[in-house]
């Protein structure tokens, strides 16, 4: 089971977090979450060998993933925008970083997208999603229909977002069949601002699942 705790922002958080296979920074300046890539590097200092180091981008300009990852070492990029599958090959091809793509489900419809990013795309992060008019397209709090992704063949390792908690995460991965999970809204103690109790009871609950 892989573990992701997206949005960390703090050291406590990141503390928090250490027992997790992977970490999410959030490169986006509208989220309550962001960082900025020296922000970054100063949390990946703060844990020796720790997770590894995802980079979450929205739509991002090759300039603004260039400067990035010239500040903050990238273990993994999440494409948590529009971007389409040649924009991922290009992505992917340029920065010599695997490749996560984000996708929003909502029905059994929207899993026929994988099949074009598959080639193209390292791993994929299925969330719900955005509700209209939601300021972000990720990060919400939202689930999706667990039984959509059950016995479904996923073309790629993939990752269950969106609304997750320590309190759901167990029965989220029995019915979507999911061999990672990620959350961000779930464990915080106010929108932006990470709980490490609930960091840590998360991973221990993915853990046990
Ligand atoms: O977390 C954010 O602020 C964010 C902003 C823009 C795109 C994606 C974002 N988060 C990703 O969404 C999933 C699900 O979040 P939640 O647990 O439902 O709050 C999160 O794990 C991030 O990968």
């Amino acid at each position: 089971m892989l573990v992701k705790i997206c949005g960390i922002n703090d050291e406590a958080a990141m503390r928090a977090a250490a027992g997790a296979d992977l970490v999410g920074y959030v490169f986006f300046p509208p989220s309550p979450r962001a960082v900025t890539p020296a922000r970054a590097a100063a949390l990946s200092a703060t844990v020796s060998g720790g997770p590894l180091r995802v980079g979450l981008f929205v739509d991002p300009t090759d300039d603004q993933l260039a400067e990035t990852l010239a500040a903050v070492p990238l273990d993994i990029l999440q494409l948590h925008g529009e971007e389409t599958p040649d924009r991922c090959a290009a992505i992917r091809a340029r920065f010599g970083l695997p490749v996560m793509k984000a996708l929003g489900i909502a029905s059994a419809a929207d899993l026929d997208a994988l099949a074009a990013y598959a080639p193209v795309v390292d791993r994929f992060l299925l969330d719900a999603k955005a509700p209209p008019g939601a300021p972000l397209p990720g990060g919400n709090a939202a689930p999706f229909d667990w039984t959509l992704t059950a016995g479904r063949a996923i073309p790629r390792p993939w990752l269950l977002a969106g609304g997750l908690t320590p309190d759901n995460v167990a029965e989220a991965i029995r019915i979507s069949g999911a061999p990672g999970v990620d959350v961000s809204s779930g464990v915080e103690a106010s929108r932006g601002v990470k709980d490490p109790a609930r960091v840590a009871a998360f991973v221990a609950a993915a853990r046990a699942a």
